[in-house]
């Protein structure tokens, strides 16, 4: 009978049942999950001792209500345990909403950054669950990071016409659908951060797809919503049980269909003119070819329409919006520091102005090989991306090796263990960084060590990172510098993302001043993340 009136109840509720439920396992799986793996000292049995567990009421579901709190508060408690714990080289634990980290030491980083991949892996696999977000085949193998480090990092001089001519057109194609008016000063008011996407969106594709699609707008437009997609669906993805994957991540593949549209019909004729052998010199030779060519090889699934154009988004997933948040950001500086030069002396803007025009004197002819003369604008760049696009944390990992990784001081962290590194709290960290948190626009000058130096690409060698006088590259990684990551892992389109920047930001001097701001627009911190304000507006006028 009760079996019978519970079976008529559940019939009549079964969407407030179906809710009840899923709340219920999710509830569960927040208190559950990432709770059983034991870390622990194997010389002192001690484990990593947790910061940010609440101080009262320590019995009801600290852990959950830590994983609460920590949207507001990780930022704190990683800066807590950096001081307490990593300055004497032991680890420590947050429990966050994204699972149970351990935060190593500073002093474990040099022997975990090149761990291979059977050991431990980029944790961003699991962070943006990339097999819904994106698809089988991505997570599966990332053949593209090598053609991105290699391949395109080799093309950078050969593509550096394009993407001075690709920026040109587009600044001059957006700051007139953007910005407002001008006033009778010639001032005009744009929000700077949707025209740097924008720029970056349409230059970063032309080397990545070519001439042929970079200013369609409909799939310009997809791209950048699938980038801005990705982090708000791997978070829902993360936080429910994985069950729902295929149905949260519809919008995002709605989106990918757009994009898709427009690159099929490209993507099949170049696989058509593979397979009639057409030669190798007259196909294009851009990121697209390359990645058609490994898929082909690989073949298979590898090899269809849909895997290669997820495989194109993904890449520009990784270069457009990491590239324009450095752009916007170094314009937000460059107005806020000339609001505080004291009168008469030059402003940081005017001083790279005047190198820019001391090593391309008009017409102003750009080329990789003297881009890499802009010492200033190397050191300005380099500044401004350590102060503004490093989080709570750097290189997060997962340990994937069946019987775990025990560090040298004998932290063991086993299979499945997540763990970083402190990053805000060490790069502001006065004994790492002279008055860490000003920005120093000179900090990271090296005119006066360049002399006689090869491209940056040949000297950015892990040997000559270790060598303090050449640590001064905007891409290079050093172990204070996180702002590429670390070790195997470090930002492959590193050496693209400042190629980019520095034409963007020369572009932008020579065409326009830039108005002093005196407030830099504040950024917003969410569980580990800095996020830039991109709302921002700034005041331009045209030079000419
Ligand atoms: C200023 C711009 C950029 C910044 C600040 C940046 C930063 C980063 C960081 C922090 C990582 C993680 C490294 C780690 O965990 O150790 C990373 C990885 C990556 N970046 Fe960048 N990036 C930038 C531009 C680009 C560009 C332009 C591309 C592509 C052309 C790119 C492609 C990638 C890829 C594919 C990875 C994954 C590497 C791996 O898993 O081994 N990035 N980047």
């Amino acid at each position: 009978m009760i079996v019978q009136s519970t079976a008529e109840f559940l019939q009549e509720h079964i969407v407030e049942a179906s809710v009840s439920c899923l709340a219920l396992y999710t509830v569960y799986s927040l208190i559950s999950t990432y709770t059983k793996l034991k870390v622990v000292n194997v010389a002192t049995g001690e484990t990593p001792i947790p910061v940010g567990l609440p101080k009262t009421y320590t019995w009801f579901f600290p852990k959950l209500r830590a994983r609460l709190a920590s949207f507001n508060n990780t930022f704190d408690w990683v800066n807590e345990g950096y001081y307490k714990y990593s300055k004497n080289g032991k680890p420590f634990m947050v429990y966050t909403i994204d699972g149970d980290m351990v935060i190593l030491p500073h002093t474990s980083l040099s022997e975990i950054k090149n761990l291979p991949s059977s050991v431990v892996d980029i944790r961003a696999l699991q962070t943006l669950a990339v097999r819904y977000t994106f698809d089988n085949y991505i997570a599966d193998d990332m053949f593209h990071i090598p053609i991105i480090r290699k391949d395109l990092t080799a093309k950078l001089a050969s593509v550096t016409p394009a993407i001075v001519e690709e920026l040109d057109l587009s600044f001059k194609h957006y700051i007139p659908k953007l910005a407002s008016e001008a006033d009778e000063k010639g001032w005009q008011t744009i929000t700077m951060y949707d025209l740097i996407l924008k720029v970056v969106a349409r230059t970063s594709h032309r080397v990545f797809i070519g001439e042929e699609l970079c200013r369609e707008e409909e799939y310009l437009d997809a791209s950048i919503k699938y980038a801005v997609g990705i982090f708000p669906t791997s978070m829902l993805l993360n936080c429910f049980p994985k069950v729902l994957g295929p149905i949260f991540s519809i919008p995002l593949k709605l989106i990918r269909r757009k994009a898709r549209k427009h690159l099929e019909p490209v993507i099949l004729k170049r696989i058509a003119a593979i397979r009639n052998n057409v030669p190798e010199a007259e196909r294009p030779n851009d990121l697209m070819q390359w990645l058609i060519e490994a898929s082909l090889a690989r073949g298979g699934g590898f090899a269809t329409v849909d895997a290669i154009a997820c495989r194109v988004l993904t890449v520009a997933f990784a270069a457009i919006h990491t590239t324009s948040l450095s752009g916007c950001n170094t314009l937000y500086d460059l107005a806020y520091l000339a609001s505080k030069t004291p009168p008469g002396e030059q402003t940081p803007e005017e001083m790279l102005r005047e190198e820019l025009i001391s090593v391309f004197p008009p017409p102003h002819e750009f080329n990789k090989r003297y881009m890499q003369r802009l010492y200033n604008m190397d050191a300005f760049l380099k500044e401004t991306v350590r102060l503004s696009l490093v989080g709570a944390i750097h290189s997060e990992r997962n340990v994937i090796a069946k019987g775990g990784f025990t560090t040298s001081a004998g932290i063991h962290l086993p299979q499945g263990a997540s763990f970083t590194f402190p990053a805000v709290s060490r790069i502001t960290d006065p004994e790492v960084y002279d008055r860490p948190t000003e920005h120093l626009y000179t900090r990271f000058y090296r005119g006066d060590v360049a002399e006689g130096m090869h491209s940056e690409e040949e000297e950015v060698t892990e040997k000559n990172e270790r060598d303090r006088k050449l640590d001064r590259y905007m891409v290079t990684v050093t172990e204070d510098y996180p702002v590429f990551g670390q070790g195997l892992h470090a930002c492959p389109g590193r050496f693209f993302a400042a190629n980019e920047l520095r034409v963007l930001i020369a572009w932008f001097l020579l065409h326009y001043d830039i108005k002093p701001m005196k407030e830099r627009p504040p950024s917003w911190r969410f569980v580990y993340l800095d996020i830039m304000n991109t709302e921002a507006k700034m005041q331009i006028r045209r030079r000419d």
